[in-house]
């Protein structure tokens, strides 16, 4: 007796397809209509791979071409005394540009504001554009440790580790030993002059403008969801060059398998100024 019904609660948590560990188990009950409720895993995916694949390299590819003309342009003024020397770097990071660039190849910009929600810290905002239903909206930063991996120290009072449907577990937490964690995996996995992933995120200025999905707050029974998360595995074919913009690092070096990222996709077209609700809850039956 005592066994099924042990049983039946271990499968029920083990089918939550995202938790944020200890604020679901607190607030579960309170918003129970919000839950997200998928039939099969396979079916969980708004949009195909091949989609969010193409977004992600029409934006990584005008930001290395914003980056390259700012450089060259600067290098130009410099050498007319236009731009006091220094400031290069400066502008070449220039967060105007990136969102520029966003802006044109995506449509809309997207940006970390105080949230609508009170208490709930900041969130974030459409801030430009116009977001069609099935666009990739943000993504998910972070640490990315395979199921059997220790996080023990690094998850503790951190709402910001993310459980993926497999158990793969992100760590997009910007502050403290995840932090370090993070800038340790990322520099050790430089590939000559490659940066294979981008530590910007754990700034105010991310160089991809796309990496502030951790700071995406939960839907309510008032606010419904308008973005969900969606695994993506970067496949071989992803250009070298663009892996700087990838917000996400193995924590192991042996990992066998394709980098997992998380990307956030609009469940209905969204409008400038509305907040980003995504849902904390998924079960897959
Ligand atoms: C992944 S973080 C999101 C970013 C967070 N808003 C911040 O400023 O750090 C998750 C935390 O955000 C807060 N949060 C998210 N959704 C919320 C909601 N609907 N109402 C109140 N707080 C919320 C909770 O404190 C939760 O632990």
């Amino acid at each position: 007796m005592f066994k099924p019904a042990f049983q039946r609660l271990r499968d029920i948590w083990r089918s939550y397809r995202h938790r944020f560990v200890p604020w679901v188990v607190l607030n579960l009950s309170k918003n129970e209509k919000t839950l997200r409720k998928v039939t099969e895993r396979c079916r969980d995916k708004v949009v195909p791979d091949e989609e969010v694949l193409q977004s992600l390299l029409k934006l990584f590819s005008a930001l290395i071409r914003s980056h390259g003309a700012d450089h060259r342009e600067l290098r130009a003024a410099h050498f007319t005394k236009e731009v006091p020397c220094g400031e290069e770097e400066q502008h070449a990071e220039n967060p105007v540009c990136r969102h520029d660039a966003m802006l044109r190849c995506l449509g809309f910009c997207i940006d970390r504001q105080p949230s609508t929600l009170p208490s709930a810290g900041t969130g974030v905002f459409v801030t430009k554009g116009f977001v069609p239903g099935g666009a990739t909206v943000a993504m998910y930063p972070g640490t990315v440790y395979q199921a059997y991996e220790p996080i023990l120290l690094q998850s503790i009072s951190n709402p910001f580790v993310f459980r993926c449907i497999d158990g793969v577990l992100v760590d997009g937490k910007d502050k403290g030993i995840s932090r370090m964690v993070f800038r340790s995996c990322s520099g050790r996995d430089r590939l000559g002059p490659f940066m294979m992933s981008d530590t910007s995120w754990l700034t105010a200025t991310p160089h991809n403008p796309l990496a502030v999905g951790q700071y995406v707050n939960n839907c309510s029974n008032e606010r419904p969801a308008n973005v969900c998360y969606q695994e993506y595995d970067v496949p071989d074919k992803f250009p070298i060059e663009l892996y700087q913009y990838l917000p996400n690092v193995n924590y192991s070096q042996d990992t066998r398998r394709p980098l997992r990222c998380v990307v956030l996709v609009s469940l209905r077209d969204i409008e400038a100024g509305e907040e980003l609700f995504s849902n904390y809850f998924t079960i897959v039956h």
